[in-house]
């Protein structure tokens, strides 16, 4: 038997934040089944971001072609794809470099639990005082004959090629941001929509102006179709729905959610999962007080973010080293990198235009101010909420370029319960930042 203080299951940015954390102070053991470093890494945010870069090249020059830019931009996808690699290739090793040189001990593998302080893996024993479940979700596909046919947002971020005509099933986070580079990169993009919503939950203008620039960048819609079955074709698979929809292409993508599905037997422990995840109390404990979940393994009502799940790993590191006080999260940002990107942080916008008594709202059309005429950004709009009462920042919504840019100013300001005084902050001039003086 190997004793350990902790046990940690899932080398994501959850796990590796509680173990980076604990390092220095407990006998730490991480167990991954796959890649180190997790989905973020690996196989979501950070490849991700590297295709769009080439995705938002030629968005810009799309827009700039009335500023006299000329010529079609061409994506080559093997190359891009090399690009990719060249960052992906080196995360599972640098992790776990990170990890040993930290003082961490780590095990690779499928392992299954023996007891509620020993796990077993490949015929080794290993028993801890504390265990931290933290293993993600892995993509899910809908429930219908020929599912094994469609391919996942794993597989599209390794793609060697690039096929001709894709379909993408659902209308979340993954398929609008996947759709975009897909269809950047010279695709013939589908989504297949059960509903006309796109990303549920969030601002409908917001959502629209982005529906729209996808349909302007060749996208194509199919809303309120509920796709029944897959079938193999000669070139793809078929897709086909209710009221006669069929739609050929050579490779479709589930996106419709992911699974919180741990794939190891929960009941020698006597914990049961919710559809959602891991049911946990406000110290990240499940019902077990020694066994606790973090990251998007968890069953909250937080958004499944990489920042909230290395969040989550520093808090129960330091609940793990005497900290008693429950878990306060900070306000929580959100971004989709799209055709235009649409960000969010604090107060939701609806919210506060339904409470014009307690919520100040200034929403506006930006895409004439110079910031955006430059870049000839038609799709820019701002919101920004305040409280009337100490009249201070307590939520934003930002459409366009430099999404990213500003919803992290909100987010600082938002944070720190900051008055954001013109007169005595200094921007780098022009830039989107210098606007703040006229959007709060
Ligand atoms: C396509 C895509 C794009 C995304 N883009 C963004 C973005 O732009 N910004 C953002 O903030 N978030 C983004 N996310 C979400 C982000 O990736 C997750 O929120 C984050 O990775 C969660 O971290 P985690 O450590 O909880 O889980 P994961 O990163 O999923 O890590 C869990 C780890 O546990 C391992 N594991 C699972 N089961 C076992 C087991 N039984 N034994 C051992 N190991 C196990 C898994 O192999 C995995 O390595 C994206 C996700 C996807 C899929
Ligand atoms: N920029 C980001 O922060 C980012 C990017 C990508 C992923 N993520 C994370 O990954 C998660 C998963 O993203 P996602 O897009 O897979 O899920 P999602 O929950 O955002 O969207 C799922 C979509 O699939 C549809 N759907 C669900 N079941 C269906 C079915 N059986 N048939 C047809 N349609 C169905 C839903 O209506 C919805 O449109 C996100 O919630 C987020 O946590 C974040």
């Amino acid at each position: 038997m190997n004793h350990y203080d902790v046990i940690i299951i899932g080398a994501g940015p959850a796990g590796v934040a509680a173990a980076s954390a604990l390092a220095d102070h407990k006998r730490v053991m991480v167990f991954e089944r796959d890649l180190w470093g997790g989905t973020c890494p690996n196989r979501g945010c950070d490849p991700k971001k590297m295709l769009y870069r080439a995705a938002e090249l030629k968005t810009a020059t799309r827009d700039m072609q009335p500023a006299g830019v000329r010529g079609e931009l061409t994506i080559n996808w093997p190359e891009l794809m090399a690009h990719k690699r060249s960052y992906t290739s080196t995360v599972p090793g640098g992790t776990l470099t990170g990890l040993h040189a930290a003082g961490v001990n780590t095990r690779h593998g499928e392992l299954e639990f023996f007891n509620r302080h020993t796990v077993a893996l490949a015929g080794d024993l290993f028993d801890a005082d504390d265990i931290i479940i933290a293993t993600g979700r892995k993509p899910a596909k809908p429930d219908i004959p020929g599912a094994e046919l469609l391919k996942t947002s794993n597989e599209f971020l390794d793609l060697d090629q690039l096929p001709q005509r894709i379909a993408f099933i659902g209308a979340g986070y993954v398929s609008v941001e996947l759709a975009n580079i897909a269809a950047a990169a010279g695709a013939d993009v589908h989504i297949i929509n059960r509903s006309e919503t796109i990303l549920r939950g969030w601002d409908e203008r917001a959502t629209a102006t982005l529906k729209q620039a996808m349909t302007n960048a060749h996208i194509h819609w199919h809303d309120n179709i509920h796709l029944e079955s897959v079938a193999k074709s000669e070139s793809g698979v078929w897709l086909h729905g209710e009221d006669g929809f069929s739609l050929n292409v050579n490779a479709a993508f589930a996106a419709t959610g992911r699974s919180a599905d741990l794939g190891i037997d929960l009941s020698p422990i006597g914990l049961e999962m919710t559809a959602k995840g891991l049911p946990v109390n406000e110290f990240m404990q499940t019902k077990i007080p020694h066994i606790y979940a973090i990251g998007d393994a968890v069953d909250k009502t937080q958004p499944k973010l990489t920042p909230v799940a290395s969040f989550e790993g520093r808090y129960v590191a330091k609940h793990l080293l005497g900290m008693s006080e429950p878990i306060a999260y900070p306000v929580i940002p959100e971004i989709v990198f799209g055709t235009t990107e649409i960000a969010r942080v604090g107060v939701d916008l609806q919210t506060a235009k339904a409470d014009p008594d307690r919520y100040q709202v200034l929403d506006q059309d930006v895409s004439n101010w110079y910031t955006y005429h430059r870049t000839l950004d038609h799709t820019a709009r701002v919101a920004t909420i305040r409280d009337r009462q100490t009249q201070l920042l307590v939520g934003a919504l930002v459409v366009g370029d430099h999404a990213e840019e500003l919803i992290n100013q909100f987010t600082l300001l938002i944070q720190q319960h900051q008055a954001f005084d013109p007169q005595q902050v200094l921007f780098a001039y022009p830039s989107a930042s210098s606007d703040l003086s006229y959007l709060l």
